[in-house]
């Protein structure tokens, strides 16, 4: 396959830094003492990048996308995102947050799941309404609105999860380990309609993930953490063109990658 003699079709021009992140530290205080989850964290997220997180369990994935989130505060270190604290950027709604089991409340059809945070947020009926059936369709659930959760397979549930953080229109788009719990086939395929709907939206994604295909699959940029105290070993940028068939895992530029991800996470253990 020619694939990976393919010119990147990666635009080279600087964008601008969505998510930036200085000399980053965290520590939890426990009753058992200090857990030092994230360690002197230096990162770069241009607009529109598609950004993975890789790294053992427990290396603070999950902590540095709440830190963004503005869920958990740093003890050390400086981070913005869209240019702003992560406090102002929850504020202005600058991203949406999808999790690792899709969240849905069962006793509520997908478009009021879908509808929920718009709500919250004092949206008109109108707008909801126009809202949820746009990002539906986007995750192609179109039809399913008056379904409950239940009847959705695993795989559409986490669409319908997609859909609602992308109801209000974020910029951000943070998953973390969205699709974790899900069979190989079904994840396959919906690695795929990622792609194709962070091709259409352009949306910045940040996704934790445990699986080094996934990670090589789906990003424009890998981050690579190390066991806990969560330090980044390696910040790849992918080589993959942005179109991407699954059967590019069979070319070589993609087994290259996957091969700097395995050293990276070596590398990491072999600092413990
Ligand atoms: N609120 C908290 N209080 C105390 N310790 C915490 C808290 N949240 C996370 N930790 C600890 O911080 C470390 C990093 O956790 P985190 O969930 O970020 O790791 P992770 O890389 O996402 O792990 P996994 O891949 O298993 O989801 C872990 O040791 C965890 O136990």
């Amino acid at each position: 396959m020619a694939l990976a003699q393919e010119k990147p079709q990666v635009s080279l021009a600087p964008q601008p830094s969505v998510v930036t992140a200085n000399g980053l530290d965290l520590t939890f205080q426990t009753a058992d003492g200090p857990v030092h989850a994230l360690k002197g964290v230096d990162l770069d997220i241009g607009k529109g990048e598609f950004v993975s997180f890789i790294g053992p369990s427990g290396c603070g994935k999950t902590t540095f996308l709440r830190v963004v989130a503005a869920l958990e505060e740093p003890t050390s270190g400086e981070i913005t995102v869209n240019g702003m604290s992560p406090e102002e950027a929850r504020k202005a709604r600058a991203y949406g947050y999808v999790f690792q089991a899709a969240g849905l409340y069962p006793w509520r059809t997908i478009g009021k799941n879908v509808k929920l945070p718009l709500e919250i947020m004092g949206y008109s009926r109108d707008e909801q309404e126009r809202r949820m059936r746009s990002v539906l369709e986007l995750v192609d659930l179109k039809g399913f609105e008056k379904k409950y959760p239940w009847q959705l397979s695993g795989g559409m549930q986490q669409r319908a999860s997609i859909a609602r953080a992308l109801a209000f229109d974020a910029d951000i788009l943070l998953m973390d380990e969205p699709f974790g719990a899900l069979d190989e086939i079904v994840r396959d395929h919906l690695n795929e309609q990622l792609l194709q709907l962070w091709a259409r939206t352009e949306k910045t994604c940040l996704f934790v993930t445990h699986s080094i295909p996934e990670a090589v699959y789906l990003s424009t940029k890998i981050v690579v953490m190390s066991p806990r105290p969560g330090r980044i070993t390696d910040v790849i940028d992918s080589p993959l063109p942005r179109e991407r068939p699954l059967d590019i895992r069979d070319s070589q530029a993609f087994i290259d990658v996957a091969h700097r991800v395995r050293e990276g996470l070596r590398a990491g253990m072999d600092d413990v």
